[in-house]
This record gives structure tokens, C-alpha cells and sequence, in this order.
């Protein structure tokens, strides 16, 4: 077969169509009425054209948890999203936290070879908030590891974070924080929003409060480090505020928002679904506008799925008892259209930018995030703007089922994903 596609007539970031040709790995033309000879043609008259999507928040599970995803499962469901690369979240088990657990990642995602997978690492041993874990050999090693987060858990210690801080700056890392004061919400019991809602349900109340006092400590410590940190999973309009006072001030801060707490509400938990429980917990109508508002106006730098699979028998509980977390890579790009695109709060160029171009700076990840131009990585997306989707669990190549789209209809489809000129997905079908 050659290793040659020509992509006809796509919408570059949704503009004028032109052709682009991908070789080598590369894209190696692009402009009108190319020459396709030796090359497989992809017609994409009314696509957009997009540089491939990087996620910097994935749960694969693997090691330890492999009923309920695994690299190879984790990597399909991301290309089948229009991802190039994700960052692969260190709370598995073991716990990434030195660098011979990262290059296993690594090596893993490689053998997988749907996606590029990037391990994160711990920032402390065993996610557990005091020692810090082995940042600079996972930095230098094979892994090249760039992100550390305890995801799941905070960095509660000022202490810690400080010192995390301070050695990321050495390497240019930056640390990815779950910000969540655990004596304000504590891990595992709270739940549910504190508000009229948890209590009308009577569930634990994980109050606005406990992430806002962390991502306004966090920011001071970057300031006096001068050092980068990332918010994790931004949930509340008071977060939003502080991060952008914070950035004002010219503090080297980014966040990212999922594409669940763009849409979802409190309402989704009125049927205590434990598939809408998820950490940071669903928000009010108020903070699902605000956080729309700052990704519109790039106070919010990413869309980040926390793509959390779980197998069934964690998740079918009462909803204190069930797993938190939901599936994400699959539906990432639709939500962002609907409720993004079609809203008329992002062009195709900011979707470019939230999907791709900003998860992969603040990654450090080279390979992705380019404009497409002739000679950068052909890393490309190809998204039919205006298909509506009926979302269907079973129709996912996920291992998990935590999918809370199920039975909604979404706009907005990846139609083909090519990892350095290599279609991964086309018409939508894994390759
Ligand atoms: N986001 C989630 O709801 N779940 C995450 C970890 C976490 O609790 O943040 C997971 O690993 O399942």
C-alpha cells in the first residue's frame, strides 16, 4: 500500500478547501489540484481539516486495572476521538512514579501505535502528598517526562507543591494539579456539588470552595517559584475568576476544562445515576456558562477529557459507593461543537487551539500540535461539521460502558484521524 494520501478538498481550519498531500510521515503539499498519482485519495469536500487532537488528561488503567481499559483499548478509543497523543495519568497501579514505570508506558503506547501515549508522573510517591516521587529521573529518561500529576488526589501540601514546583522549573515541567482541598472535600465521601442540590439528596457536598482555595494557593506558588503549574479539570466560575487575575499578572499558569463540565449539570444527579459522578463533581448551570465564557476567551487554555473508564461492577453501586469518573475521547470533539461551535463561541481555529495546538505546548509535546503547513508532522483530523451523532455506549471501543452521552444527540463527527501520514481512523472506523 503507499504511504502517500492525498486529502482533497478539506476546509483548512475551517477556511478555504485546499488538498493536502502527507508523506514521509510529513505533510508534503498543500494548495490546489495536487497531484494525487501513487497516493491514496481521500475525498473531503465539506471537512475540516484539523491539526491532530492531544488530550492532557487520560486514564488508561493500565498497569492494574486492565478489565476496565488497557494502552491499546485507551489509544483506539483515542484515535476514534481524532487524538494523535494523550497524556497518560500516573494513578495506576503501580502508581508512575519512577522512570522505569514511565518508559513502560511509553513502550506500551508505542507497541499499541494508535496514538502517541505520554506518561505523566507522580508527583509524589505513590500519590500519597508527602515524599516527592522521582521527577528528575522520569524527566531524563527515555519517557521524557515533562507533566506530573497526582490526578485523583492534590498536591494538598503547600510545602510539597512548592518544592514540585521548584524542581519542574529545572527542566521546564510543570505540574498538573487536582485541585481539591481534601479537608474542604474530603476524597472519596464528597460527591456531589454542596448546594440546595446535595443536600435535597442527601449526598456528601463537595463545595466550589475546596478547588477554588488550591488553584488560588497554586498560583501564588508559581508566582514566588517562578515556575509553570496547570489546573487540572477546572469546574467552578470562581476558579475561572482567579486564574485569570492570575494570568493578568502574568503568573505562568494553564487549565484546562473537560467537555462534560461544558454541558452537564447538578440536574443530571435528580436520578442518582452514579454515571454523572465524576471528580470534580457536576456544577450548577451558573459555572457551566463561566467556564464556556473562559474557554471562549482563553482564560481556559484546553479541553481535557479525564477520560475515566470503569468496569462495571465499580460503577453499578448506590451513587456514594460507585467509582467517579466518566469516558471522554470518544465524544470529545462532538461536545466541543455543540456546545463551542455551534454556540458561535469558537471558530474552527479555536477549536484548533483548545484541541490541539495549546495541550501539546503545554505538554511539551513537539510532534503535535503544528499548523498545518508543508514540512510539520502530518498529525491531521478530518471533522464533518454539522453530522449529528446519537451517541450509543455499545458502539465504543472503550473496554468501559461509564458513558454518560449515551442516547444524546451530539453535531459534529471525526470522520478519519492519520498519525504522521498513517489513517488510524477513517469514515470514522478504527484502521
Ligand atoms: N475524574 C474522575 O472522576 N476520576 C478519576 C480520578 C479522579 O478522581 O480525579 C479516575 O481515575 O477515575
Amino acid at each position: 500500500m503507499s504511504d502517500k494520501t492525498l486529502i482533497r478538498g478539506a476546509r483548512i481550519l475551517g477556511g478555504e478547501p485546499a488538498d493536502l498531500l502527507l508523506a514521509d510521515g510529513a505533510i508534503a503539499g498543500l494548495g490546489t489540484d495536487l497531484d494525487a498519482t501513487g497516493a491514496v485519495v481521500v475525498e473531503a469536500a465539506g471537512l475540516v481539516a484539523l491539526p491532530g487532537f492531544v488530550d492532557l488528561h487520560t486514564h488508561l488503567r493500565q498497569p492494574g486495572r486492565e478489565d476496565a481499559e488497557t494502552i491499546l483499548t485507551g489509544s483506539q478509543a483515542a484515535a476514534v476521538g481524532g487524538y494523535t497523543a494523550v497524556l497518560a495519568m500516573a494513578n495506576t497501579n503501580p502508581v508512575t512514579d519512577t522512570a522505569e514505570a514511565a518508559e513502560r508506558v511509553l513502550d506500551l503506547g508505542v507497541a499499541a501505535g494508535y496514538v502517541d501515549v505520554q506518561p505523566v508522573g507522580a508527583v509524589t510517591k505513590d500519590l500519597e502528598g508527602h515524599e516527592l516521587a522521582e521527577l528528575g529521573l522520569m524527566a531524563r529518561s527515555r519517557a521524557r517526562v515533562r507533566v506530573f500529576s497526582d490526578d485523583g488526589k492534590c498536591v494538598h501540601d503547600a510545602r510539597v507543591m512548592r518544592r514540585a514546583l521548584e524542581y519542574v522549573k529545572a527542566f521546564g515541567g510543570v505540574v498538573s494539579q487536582h485541585a481539591q482541598d481534601p479537608s474542604l472535600a474530603p476524597y472519596g465521601s464528597a460527591c456531589c456539588h454542596e448546594g440546595e442540590i446535595s443536600g435535597q439528596l442527601g449526598l456528601p457536598g463537595w463545595p466550589g470552595i475546596a478547588e477554588e482555595v488550591i488553584v488560588a494557593r497554586d498560583v501564588m506558588l508559581a508566582r514566588h517559584t517562578g515556575s509553570r503549574v496547570h489546573v487540572a479539570h477546572v469546574s467552578t466560575a470562581g476558579s475561572v475568576e482567579v486564574v485569570r487575575w492570575a494570568k493578568s499578572q502574568g503568573i505562568d499558569v494553564t487549565c484546562e476544562v473537560t467537555p462534560h463540565h461544558l454541558i452537564l449539570t447538578t440536574d443530571e444527579l435528580l436520578g442518582y445515576d452514579p454515571t454523572y459522578k465524576v471528580n470534580p463533581p457536576l456544577r450548577p448551570a451558573e459555572d457551566v456558562q463561566a467556564l464556556r465564557a473562559a474557554l471562549a476567551d482563553g482564560t481556559i487554555d484546553a479541553v481535557a477529557t479525564d477520560h475515566a473508564p470503569h468496569a462495571k461492577h465499580d460503577k453499578e453501586h448506590a451513587f456514594v459507593d460507585a467509582a467517579f469518573g466518566m469516558l471522554g475521547l470518544e465524544t470529545a470533539l462532538s461536545v466541543v461543537v455543540t456546545t463551542m461551535v455551534e454556540t458561535g463561541l469558537l471558530d474552527w481555529a479555536g477549536v484548533a487551539r483548545v484541541l490541539s495546538t495549546n495541550p501539546a505546548r503545554i505538554a511539551g509535546l513537539d510532534g503535535h500540535g503544528h499548523e498545518i503547513a508543508v514540512g510539520a508532522p502530518a498529525n491531521i483530523t478530518l471533522v464533518d461539521p454539522s453530522a449529528k451523532v446519537t451517541v450509543d455506549r455499545d458502539a465504543s471501543v472503550s473496554l468501559s460502558r461509564n458513558n454518560p452521552w449515551h442516547g444524546r444527540e451530539l453535531t459534529g463527527a471525526v470522520h478519519a484521524t492519520f498519525l504522521r501520514g498513517k489513517a488510524t481512523v477513517m469514515e470514522g472506523k478504527l484502521q
